[in-house]
């Protein structure tokens, strides 16, 4: 694939993983022999993207440093810093930590199944886009709610999608709209291309993503992403 153009990728590690309820922060936990975020860092350290933003939770730089990256040889790993109390937070302080970028993927540390071939596919839409984000439709019906659980809108399930990540953007476009994002609104935020949408108006491209790239966020996702490793390795075998 011809390529000319800087791209960096912030890979977040600073939750706390209170949904996983375990003493040890998820992305640390061990799957299928090695740390939850190893297989992120390790699928864009062998890609197309340049360096990587590593984002890390409070005091745990040096962990990640001598553990994960000098551990496993993840030499794109230009920075590792401290992130934020929210997700939107630490986005904001990785795309501050990169120097110089065309183009920027911000991808969930928990989420260990992102392929190369999602980063390749979402790197051709995003130099015609400028925005787009990896997802995959829904498969169950899908009801909006009112604030009694009562069904106020069932949306045609053909236009509904889960967003996960990689989202990727042209880097200047996802900084200023981060920078114009206020307190107030920032609130709602659970996904970058939320900020893109809600700041600039900017269209956003789905791009087909993959239902194993799943977010490791409460105990039995640990199950389910062991059985996909084993299901891996039998067909390797
Ligand atoms: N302040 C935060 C919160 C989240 N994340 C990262 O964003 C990704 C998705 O967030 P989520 O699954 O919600 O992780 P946690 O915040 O750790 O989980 P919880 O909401 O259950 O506490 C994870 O890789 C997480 O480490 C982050 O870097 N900084
Ligand atoms: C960004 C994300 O992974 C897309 O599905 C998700 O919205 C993160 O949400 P969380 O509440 O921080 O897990």
């Amino acid at each position: 694939m011809m390529k000319k153009n800087k791209v960096a990728a912030i890979v977040l590690a600073a939750g706390q993983g209170r949904r996983m309820n375990s003493s040890v922060p998820k992305q640390y936990l061990v799957l299928n022999d090695k740390p939850v975020l190893y297989y992120a860092l390790k699928v864009f350290e062998d890609s197309l993207v340049d360096e990587i933003v590593l984002v890390t939770g409070k005091n745990q730089i040096d962990y990640c440093k001598e553990n994960i990256v000098e551990k496993y040889h993840f030499q794109k790993v230009v920075s590792i810093v401290e992130g934020g109390k929210e997700r939107y937070d630490s986005v904001r302080i990785g795309l501050n930590a990169i120097k110089n970028a065309d183009y920027v993927y911000i991808h969930d540390g928990a989420r260990p199944f992102v392929t190369n071939c999602m980063i390749e596919k979402t790197y051709s839409a995003v130099q015609k886009e400028g925005a787009c984000v990896v997802g995959v439709p829904v498969k169950d019906t899908i009801k909006i709610a009112d604030q009694s659980d009562y069904v106020v809108e069932t949306p045609r399930r053909e236009f509904v999608w889960t967003v996960q990540t990689p989202q990727v953007f042209e880097y200047q476009l996802i900084l200023n709209a981060y920078e114009k994002l206020s307190w107030n609104k920032a609130a709602d935020v659970t996904d970058d291309a939320m900020v893109l949408e809600s700041m600039t108006g900017h269209k956003v491209k789905l791009v087909m993503g993959s239902y194993e790239n799943m977010k490791i966020t409460t105990p039995e996702d640990l199950v389910i992403a062991e059985a996909f490793f084993k299901c891996r390795h039998k067909k390797e075998d």
